[in-house]
């Protein structure tokens, strides 16, 4: 069991990563709750739930709300039934909850916690490789159609406890989906973490100690960036490395048609791209490409206009007078957030799709 403690400006919490935490997970929780509500989706519900309810106190009053899986979950309605459910249920502001799963219930069930009676508690509890990013930093938010996360807030758990052992059963496409937030960590803080990841082969059975090695280290790049940026003035921009791009395509095809970490990869590609061609440098483009094609990342998009993408791509939260700013890299471990105007955007994405070639 490995324990690592986050502390920021304004808030302390503990990310204990380690295996078969779920049958000690009240020995985690950082105080004693009457009344808990377990948040997880349809998927999760059926593999681990009850491991989760069997070991909880006897004394709190616990129960559970099921979200159908996938990331058209992360909306208005979903968020407004979950209300519903807090107060039928009686939640109050001693009450705690669980979001158990990825990142989509995370990101839903801590907007729920912090937005129900001005914010409750609730922990972490995540279930997948990505969210190894999602549970740590307290950014929660659900979906809007014309943009990703564009309602949430920052809002961090009281702990995250991360069963490693859950990974197992993982789909091939969502230990690719993880494995790109993984590679972005590595990006944006060192080569020998870098090269390392992208030695990994996802089309064969993971090796549960090596990722969970790269999920510490992507927990240790995480936690660094949010402590001193909690809320994102400056360098936790540099966490958002493939987003602007990434995020642009996700709502543009239709929330979960690609992966979140699918759409990262793509971004990342473009980010890489565009970095060379600004700061006149080489950059492992064709590696990192390499490496997406042998795990079978999808690398050709159905044809989406460029004027979409742009405009889509101005909505994201870092825009500023509705000018694009993107994350590119200096070189590995020195990412940097640079204004691009429309015109030269449209250009580099041009040349890129075409690049890239489509469906
Ligand atoms: N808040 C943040 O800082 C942050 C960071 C990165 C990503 N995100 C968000 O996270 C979301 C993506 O998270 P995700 O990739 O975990 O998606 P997800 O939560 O939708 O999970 C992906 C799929 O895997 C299934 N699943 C989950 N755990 C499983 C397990 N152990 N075994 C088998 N199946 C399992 C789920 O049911 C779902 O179908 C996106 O909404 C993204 O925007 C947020
Ligand atoms: O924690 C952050 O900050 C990140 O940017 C991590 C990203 O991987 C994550 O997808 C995040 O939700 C994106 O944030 P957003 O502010 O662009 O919605
Ligand atoms: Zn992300």
């Amino acid at each position: 069991m490995h324990k690592q403690t986050i502390t920021t400006s304004t808030n302390q919490y503990d990310v204990v990563v380690g295996d078969d935490l779920l049958s000690t997970l009240y020995t985690y929780l950082p105080k004693a709750y009457q009344h808990i509500l377990v948040v997880t989706d349809s998927v999760v519900n059926e593999l681990y739930t009850e491991k989760v309810l069997t070991h909880l106190p006897d004394s709190a009053k616990v129960s559970v709300h099921v979200v159908p899986a996938g990331e058209a979950s992360k909306s208005m309605e979903q968020y407004s039934e979950l209300l519903t459910e807090a107060i039928v249920q009686q939640l109050d502001r001693k009450s705690l909850i669980i979001a158990l799963g990825g990142g989509m219930i995370g990101d839903l069930a801590g907007f729920v916690a912090s937005t129900y009676m001005r914010g409750i508690d609730y922990i972490q509890v995540p279930t997948t490789i990505l969210a190894h990013d999602s549970s740590v930093g307290g950014k929660v938010a659900i979906n809007h159609p014309e943009g990703k996360n564009l309602i949430g807030s920052f809002y961090p758990p009281q702990a995250v406890i991360y069963d490693v052992s859950t990974l197992q059963s993982l789909p091939d496409k969502e230990i690719r989906s993880g494995y790109a937030e993984v590679v972005k960590h590595g990006f944006i803080s060192n080569r020998a973490y870098l090269d390392d990841v992208l030695k990994t082969d996802l089309t064969t059975q993971i090796d549960p100690i090596v990722t969970t090695e790269h999920l510490q280290k992507g927990i240790a790049v995480k936690a660094s960036v949010v402590e001193r940026d909690e809320k994102e003035s400056n360098i936790r921009k540099y966490l958002n490395f493939g987003h602007t791009l990434g995020h642009a395509i996700e709502s543009e095809l239709g929330y979960g048609q690609i992966t979140h970490g699918e759409a990262v990869a793509i971004g990342m590609l473009f980010a890489i791209r565009v970095s060379e061609y600004k700061f006149k440098i080489s950059l492992p483009y064709d590696a990192f490409y390499r490496w997406l094609s042998a795990n079978n990342y999808p690398l050709q998009l159905p044809a989406i206009p460029l004027e979409k993408l742009v405009e889509r791509m101005k909505i994201d939260k870092k825009s500023e007078n509705s000018t694009v700013q993107l994350v590119l890299l200096k070189e590995i471990g020195e990412p940097t957030s640079e204004n691009i105007s429309d015109e030269e955007l449209t250009d580099l994405l041009e040349k890129f799709m075409g690049e890239l070639g489509s469906e």
